[in-house]
């Protein structure tokens, strides 16, 4: 699909740019970015979105210094420039886009805040789903980050047609900080949902075997709610193998023809072993995956791994461990020495992660209150202030 991406603060300016130098680099032209933020170091930083696509937004209120983890004002400055953000992604041209995907880490101010004020007026404007990629703070972070994911994300989940989430803290490793595993953690972002959001694009000229098309995805997120993405890929495509596919000269091909060749019930079992991997293993959000209402099952690799059956039960076997009965999906081919499987799990039940964030947020809220109701002041009594 054609996917208009808006990197939304630090987080989101820098994963947008990860997906532009993707697409630039598999020259596919399915994907476009803009950045929006509203401290000026971060939009110098980015790489691949060009410089007249980096919108500066709130200069009158924080000077071009970011909004400091204050997601109110990150909300507010949103608002008050929505024409100028809603003009750069006009200029940047709309018209022939299958989807808006907003990026952004829920944790912060800019994106936090601004997120949920662009998704509203994207939708009031275009005919085309918004969606989120939200990312969530670790704990480590302190309590104002969970604070700010909480409620930022109570309101994306209402204005976005579908939120995905990634969980930054299921995703570092034992010792590491956040901050450290950035990086890593923005190619794992970037590897799934490229994978998941060129569905139905490189594979239109029909070379698959069920080419999966962009309604695919859109009718899989409907639901609205939250939802998770799981990943998983094959060992190396060995050269043997591509040999036997034909794919190198037919004196070679002599000389491996004793050797292993992949019948269809490998490939099917292949595939199935996958997909199953791709949704038991670590998902964005981790969660209980029989409470999703709907899935999706996308295999991405060389044609002639592909295979019907393989894809065919293995939707079955998503449909067998969910809640809900919608399971879509299909393959498209692609070049590669590997094959990529995507599981969506749309408009999930239940997240562990969500609710302790929740609970976070509710007790900060009432600790901050309780502070408020604390705070002595020398100078409560007595004396008049000079002026009010
Ligand atoms: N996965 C990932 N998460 C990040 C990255 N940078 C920041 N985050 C997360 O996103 C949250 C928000 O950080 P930023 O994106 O820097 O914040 P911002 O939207 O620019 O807002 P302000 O800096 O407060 O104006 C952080 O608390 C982290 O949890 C990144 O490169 N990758």
């Amino acid at each position: 699909m054609r996917v208009f991406f808006i990197g939304f603060g630090q987080a989101g300016g820098k994963i947008v740019d990860m997906f532009v130098e993707q697409d630039k680099r598999m020259q596919t032209q399915s994907f476009r970015g803009i950045a929006v933020n509203t401290a000026r170091t971060d939009l110098m930083g980015l790489k691949n979105i060009e410089l007249k696509d980096r919108l500066l937004i709130g200069q009158t209120v924080v000077k071009g210094h970011g909004v400091g983890t204050d997601n109110v004002t990150g909300a507010r400055v949103t608002a008050d420039e929505i024409d100028a953000i809603i003009n750069a992604v006009d200029s940047r041209g709309t018209h022939d886009i299958d989807a808006f995907v907003i990026v952004a880490g829920l944790g912060g101010g800019t994106g936090s805040g601004g997120s949920p004020v662009l998704a509203r007026h994207l939708k009031r404007i275009y005919r085309e789903p918004v969606y989120a990629i939200g990312i969530l703070p670790a704990p480590e972070e302190g309590r104002l980050y969970s604070y700010n994911a909480a409620r930022s994300l109570s309101t994306l989940v209402n204005e976005a047609d579908n939120t995905f989430i990634f969980d930054n803290s299921a995703w570092k490793n034992e010792g590491e900080s956040v901050k450290d595993a950035y990086n890593r953690l923005n190619d794992e972002i970037v590897r799934r949902f490229g994978v998941l959001f060129r569905a139905g694009e490189v594979g239109r000229a029909g070379v698959g075997e069920m080419v999966v098309d962009s309604s695919e995805v859109i009718n899989t997120l409907r639901g609205g709610g939250i939802s998770t993405v799981g990943y998983a890929i094959s060992e190396k495509i060995s050269p043997r193998t591509k040999q036997n596919q034909g794919l190198l000269s037919g004196l070679v091909r002599k000389k491996e023809k004793t050797e292993e060749v992949l019948t269809g019930e490998d490939k099917s079992a292949k595939i199935i072993a996958l997909v199953r991997r791709a949704m038991l293993g670590r998902l964005t959000l981790p969660c209980d995956y029989s409470t999703a209402e709907r899935g999706l099952v996308l295999l991405a690799g060389p044609p002639d791994e592909m295979d019907r059956k393989g894809v065919e039960k293995s939707k079955s076997w998503v449909e067998e461990n969910i809640a809900g009965v919608e399971v879509r999906g299909g393959d498209y081919p692609v070049q590669s020495d590997y094959v990529a499987a995507v599981v969506v799990l749309a408009t999930i039940g239940n997240a562990p992660r969500i609710t302790e964030l929740l609970e976070i947020a509710k007790s900060t809220k009432e600790d901050v209150l309780k502070s408020k109701e604390k705070r002595s002041n020398m100078f409560d009594d007595g004396i008049e202030p000079l002026f009010e």
